[in-house]
């Protein structure tokens, strides 16, 4: 009954677990969000020729007399090249984003002429106002890596690329099932205790790269959850249930797991709430067992849930902030608290989410097992989930 997982070891396990997901090419205005499967690369120099970077006059200055007016021999506007060639005291107008041959080594910009007896003179410029060839983004260089998450920058970077399609992940498919007898879905069965977690986890999920099926409510009942998880396991990358992991009833989903040839990797863990969370594996398939308490259930859908979704394509997902409320605590158990993080005096701090009910970070604040007074002001662990 008392062989917990150590927090740290079950995130441990969480991270190293991976999903088979299938892929598939999108245009890049759909791309937001998604997980790029592949390393994409520059096939070009950005910008492919040296460009002007000021609307002004472009001249080769190490041939030209700058005491002597200049001749304009040519006007070109953004992504235009000229034909001519400029030679001593020769100049071309030019507009920003200009493309310019490799005998131009200087732009001038307008608020550098004068004309004298209508004859144009150009002070000479200690930037050159050039962007050069290749100086953005190289040939060859990495625009996205593989499992990165692509925002709106990588996408305006990929279409000057001129590359329209990504192939990225398909969502993570998750099946999503409660078990109760005592729940209903019926808002109006007042004898019946509603399953509101349902809307909770699935509001959460929404936030993340997946496509959530919500499979129902089952009994507690052996052959029913364990006929529901067999027909559904081969459709979905992810199971969940909620419910049935208290001393009662943990016996079911433990024997279930077990008749489908499944693996049980974490059976409770030290931490408050969270107790009785467990994880399992189903023909390599992660299935999550999360807690019915909805208390327990928001944390452990946050931490165990968005650590394992946030972790296949981040890394970092633990930061150190100080918290701004005190409690104690039993020791060598963690205690996870729902907080809301936010930025005080250029720093993270973290508010017990009572005390703070407004906008910030949704974050979960983790008390280290060995503490049992923790005091404003302490450093502790904290998963950032959104910013709301
Ligand atoms: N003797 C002990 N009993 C319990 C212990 C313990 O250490 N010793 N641990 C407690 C802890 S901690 C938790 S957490 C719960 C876990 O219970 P279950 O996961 O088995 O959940 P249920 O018994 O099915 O339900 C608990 C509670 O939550 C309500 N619930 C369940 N599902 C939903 C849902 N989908 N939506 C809304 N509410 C739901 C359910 O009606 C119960 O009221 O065990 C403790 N017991
Ligand atoms: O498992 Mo219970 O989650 O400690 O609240």
């Amino acid at each position: 009954m008392n062989n917990f997982v150590d927090l740290y070891d079950a995130l441990k396990i969480l991270n190293d677990i991976t999903v088979k997901r299938n892929s598939k090419v999108i245009n890049i205005e759909q791309a937001f969000g998604k997980t790029s499967c592949k390393t994409i690369t520059s096939p070009f120099d950005l910008p492919d020729c040296n460009t002007s970077r000021m609307d002004g006059f472009a001249i080769n200055s190490s041939i030209s007399d700058f005491t002597k007016p200049f001749n304009v021999v040519d006007e070109i506007y953004a992504g235009e090249i000229s034909s001519k060639t400029v030679k001593k005291n020769e100049a071309i107008k030019v507009a920003t984003g200009a493309k310019l041959n490799d005998d131009i080594d200087m732009v001038v910009p307008f608020e550098y002429i004068t004309y004298v007896d209508e004859k144009l003179f150009l002070t000479p410029q200690k930037n050159s106002y050039i962007q050069k060839k290749g100086s953005t983004i190289k040939k060859g260089d990495t625009i996205i890596e593989k499992n990165e998450i692509i925002d709106h920058r990588k996408i305006e970077i990929l279409a000057t690329l001129r590359i329209n399609c990504v192939e990225v992940y398909r969502p993570v498919k998750i099946a999503l099932i409660s078990t109760g007898s005592e729940l209903t879905e019926y808002f109006a069965k007042y004898t019946h205790i509603l399953n509101s977690n349902y809307y909770m986890i699935s509001s959460f999920l929404n936030n993340f790269d997946t496509e959530v099926t919500y499979l129902g409510i089952e009994k507690d009942d052996f052959e029913s959850i364990k006929s529901k998880l067999k027909i559904n396991i081969e459709d979905f990358d992810v199971l969940i249930t909620i419910g049935g992991t208290g001393y009662s009833k943990a016996d079911i989903i433990e024997d279930v797991v077990k008749s489908l040839g499944g693996k049980i990797l974490i059976n409770g863990i030290n931490a408050s709430p969270g107790k009785t969370f467990k994880f399992a594996l189903i023909d390599e398939k992660p299935f999550f067992i999360i807690p019915g308490n909805p208390h327990s259930a928001i944390v452990c859908t946050e931490l165990f849930i968005g650590f394992f979704l946030r972790g296949l394509s981040d890394k970092n997902l633990l930061i150190k902030t100080p918290v701004k409320f005190k409690l104690n605590k039993k020791q060598n158990f963690y205690k996870i608290i729902k907080s809301i993080t936010v930025i005080e005096d250029d720093n993270l701090v973290s508010y017990d989410l009572y005390q703070y009910n407004n906008k910030g970070f949704r974050s979960l604040t983790i008390v280290d097992k060995n503490k049992t007074e923790l005091n404003e002001g302490d450093l502790c662990d904290t998963f950032l989930l959104f910013y709301l």
